[in-house]
């Protein structure tokens, strides 16, 4: 009876067993390019960020414990992670917001081509259409965007493990997690009006030139739809901000502590 049971169970998962990985296959599909595009941007952003606050401050991480370091250079080092982390965003985030809004996002058999195949097909087809600085295109508005909010990012996570943490002590994982989400709803927060604009200005050029630059993305938005324009998407911005960031920061301590 027992040996019948255990038959029956094997059998199901082996039967079973290539409906799950084709599940799992399906559910973690397309996930390589988010993958790399914020692994790249997030070692840079919080490399960059930790050496200009060790060249400013003169102090390891360690010792910033005991010392905490004045949030004009937490929040300058921010800033500067935040102007050097464009510059590897901006094509991975062009790519994105072009894919997202594409009308035909899959690929039916007889039915039309959507416009791009995937990541690489969508950054081979931008550099031939327009030109290698089309992979930079709402550069500006991106940095823009991400310059202060980062700064403020910083501020937010330093300002909060530091409220929250006995003198000379490591936060707790439980304050990582918490500080590292208000960071995230904080920057977010902030960074929507401007996050409207750069999208808009990354899908323009698609067919025709609609916007002048930034300024005039702004004015124009602004008169067609009103103030609200500015606050798309801030609750789900601020939502994910939370979860994506304090498990972003977790790491960031984690890796720090392990390296010494
Ligand atoms: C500055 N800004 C608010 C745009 C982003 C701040 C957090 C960055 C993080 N990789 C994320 O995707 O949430």
């Amino acid at each position: 009876m027992k040996e019948g049971r255990n038959t029956a169970g094997a059998l199901g998962l082996v039967l079973g067993h290539p409906f799950d990985t084709v599940k799992l296959l399906g559910f973690f599909k397309g996930m390589s390019f988010p993958l790399v595009s914020i692994a790249v941007v997030n070692s840079v952003l919080f490399g960059v960020y930790s050496n200009v606050l060790l060249a400013l401050t003169a102090m390891s991480h360690q010792e910033r414990r005991t010392q905490l370091p004045s949030y004009t250079h937490v929040f300058i080092a921010g800033c500067t992670g935040g102007v050097i982390q464009t510059f590897f965003l901006a094509p991975f985030d062009l790519i994105k917001v072009r894919l997202q809004n594409q009308t035909e996002p899959r690929v039916q058999p007889g039915g039309p081509q959507p416009r791009y195949r995937g990541p690489v097909h969508c950054a081979a087809t931008i550099f031939r259409e327009e030109g290698p600085r089309g992979l930079f295109r709402g550069a500006w508005a991106l940095m823009l965007r991400d310059t202060p909010t980062l700064g403020l990012y910083f501020v937010t996570y330093e300002g909060f493990c530091h409220q929250n943490t006995p003198h000379g002590q490591n936060p707790s994982s439980a304050t990582v997690l918490v500080a590292g989400g208000f960071a995230g709803i904080a920057s977010w927060v902030a960074a929507t009006p401007l996050d409207v604009i750069k999208s808009r200005m990354q899908m323009d050029g698609l067919r025709r030139r609609e916007y002048q630059g930034v300024l005039d993305c702004v004015v124009s938005s602004f008169r067609q739809e009103g103030l609200r324009v500015f606050f798309r998407g801030l609750t789900i911005n601020s939502a994910r901000g939370f979860p994506v960031n304090a498990v972003t920061f977790l790491s960031y301590e984690y890796l720090l502590h392990s390296w010494g």
